[in-house]
């Protein structure tokens, strides 16, 4: 996954506003959201109607990302279009048509309609060679606009053959996100070729709760929402940044009070580190908002960071679940933890993260010691060429940061030219992060014991961040002893 641009978000209620959805009748429904690793193939869809059919009596509101990778190939079939003038949408019409082939489900009228208007817009690419942020965001809606399309139309048919639930078979309809409510700010003054730097604006929360509140009352088909995207006020499609099917997810739920939000993976759930890394990672059964919040923004592509925040303020539990093996609790994400939780969690570090290609700047000031608005000054250019700073350090003439453009193309020579007229500026490109979720009052320990494993390695640690969350210790690091790092301080922590 890539770290994406956030959207910024607006509060969603702290508590329902009105008794309309969710809990009308003390049953709250719940949120069902589905990655597009578990929608990779003919055998991922079967599996996911199993899932959703199972739950009918919790009345699932689905929400999916496009189907496998086809967000990407969607991007890339734009970027060919521009650069060499190709037509070729035949990778996401294949892999549509071929899942419904499979699945022996006629291809239905919208998802043909929907592949012909892509090739439209592909060829209309061609001919301008050019693909505006708007552009791409409209290009890469067909993803989730077919996902949904496709699976309603299977999850209709599986129906047919599947014991009735409370003697009803509740068919599917497919939803595009905004025609529930979701509404977000036009992205159009963005400067970011991505287009997704959108705010959601806080009325999508009372209009889900409004479009909802009818099927709280009669639960008379499951809704399948597009995850990811939106409309801006104007009609236009906004995408809410790369893997933020999550965010529709939670933002439905906490509009709607649910009883919970089920984010379904390819993993157990949330886990120690990432499994790519270290194959030992193990599950987490519970984490704290708090916790997941720190983890996800630092670096735990499992949930997408912006996720955290509307289930958080709602106080709507997360679960976060395997698809592959779905009687598997996985791990509950939960407003506090219980004594028995803390007793079992048995480790000092909840869980570690990390984020690669980070760029570490070093500002020495060339002015007078304590020279009066210096930092403020700082943090203005930054903000003039819109670069977003995560962790910093500070001594009276130095400030250390670190910046999170992986995901830009990196011109650092406007920024470096406007820091320079007050301070030296030193550039280190090949930084990562290393982050360990530990609670403030066992941070001591825990600091020692990195430090001693760093020693070991030689390893040189070039900023530490402690104390400004309480529980979030990063370490700022070079990109090459990074899985080395990481290896040795799981195995300390979760393999002892
Ligand atoms: N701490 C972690 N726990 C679990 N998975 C993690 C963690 N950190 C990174 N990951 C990765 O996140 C992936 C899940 O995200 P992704 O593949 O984008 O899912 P989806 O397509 O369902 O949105 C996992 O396959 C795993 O490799
Ligand atoms: N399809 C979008 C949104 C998304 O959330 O996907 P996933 O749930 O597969 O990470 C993307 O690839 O960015």
């Amino acid at each position: 996954m890539n770290m994406p641009l956030l959207p910024v978000m607006s509060s969603p209620p702290l508590t329902r506003q009105s008794s309309r959805a969710g809990s009308l009748d003390g049953n709250p429904m719940i949120v069902m959201k589905f990655g597009g690793s578990s929608l990779a193939g003919a055998a991922h869809l079967r599996r996911v109607a199993g899932i959703v059919h199972s739950r009918m009596s919790e009345r699932p509101i689905v929400v999916l990302s496009a189907m496998g990778k086809t967000t990407n190939e969607l991007i890339a079939a734009a970027e060919r279009a521009q650069s060499s003038g190709e037509v070729d949408i035949s990778k996401v019409r294949s892999l549509t048509e071929g899942v419904l082939k499979e699945l022996d489900v006629p291809v239905p009228a919208e998802v043909e309609g929907l592949l012909q208007e892509l090739e439209r817009i592909i060829s209309g690419i061609s001919l301008l060679r050019e693909v505006s942020g708007r552009t791409r965001d409209w290009v890469v809606s067909f993803g989730e606009r077919l996902s949904v399309r496709t699976f309603t139309a299977w999850y209709n048919v599986f129906l047919q053959s599947h014991e009735p639930c409370a003697d009803r078979r509740v068919p599917a309809r497919a939803l595009d996100s905004w025609q529930v409510g979701m509404l977000t700010s036009s992205g159009a003054g963005s400067t970011n070729s991505t287009f997704s730097q959108v705010e959601i604006l806080p009325e999508t929360y009372e209009a889900i709760s409004e479009y909802m509140s009818s099927l709280e009352l009669e639960y008379s088909y499951v809704p399948v929402v597009t995850g990811y995207i939106a409309k801006d006020g104007n009609g236009t499609i906004t995408t809410l940044g790369r893997d933020g099917s999550d965010l529709t997810a939670t933002i439905i739920g906490a509009a709607i009070s649910a009883k919970e939000v089920q984010i379904w993976k390819d993993v157990d759930g949330v886990l120690t580190t990432d499994p790519r890394v270290v194959k030992e990672a193990r599950l987490l059964t519970v984490l704290t908002f708090e916790e997941a919040a720190e983890l996800t923004v630092f670096g735990a592509t499992v949930v997408h960071p912006a996720a955290v925040m509307p289930a958080w303020l709602a106080g709507v539990p997360i679960t976060v679940r395997n698809s592959m093996v779905p009687h598997l609790p996985g791990t509950r994400i939960v407003s506090e933890m219980s004594e028995d939780d803390v007793k079992e969690r048995g480790s000092r570090v909840a869980a570690m993260s990390s984020k690669r290609g980070i760029t570490m700047v070093v500002i020495r000031s060339t002015r007078m010691l304590g020279q009066h608005g210096f930092l403020a000054h700082v943090f203005n250019v930054f903000k003039k060429f819109e670069l977003s700073v995560d962790v910093i350090a500070t001594s009276e003439v130095t400030i250390s940061l670190t910046l999170d453009i992986s995901f830009k193309p990196l011109d650092l020579t406007g920024l470096c030219a406007e820091l320079g007229t007050v301070a030296t500026v030193e550039i280190n490109q090949s930084m990562s992060m290393l982050t360990l979720i530990t609670a403030k009052k066992t941070s001591c320990g825990v600091l020692r014991e990195a430090f001693k494993l760093f020693e070991e390695i030689d390893a040189q640690v070039e900023m530490v961040s402690h104390g400004a969350s309480n529980v979030n210790v990063t370490f700022v690091l070079p990109d090459a002893i990074l899985v080395e790092c990481t290896r040795k301080l799981h195995k300390a922590f979760f393999e002892t």
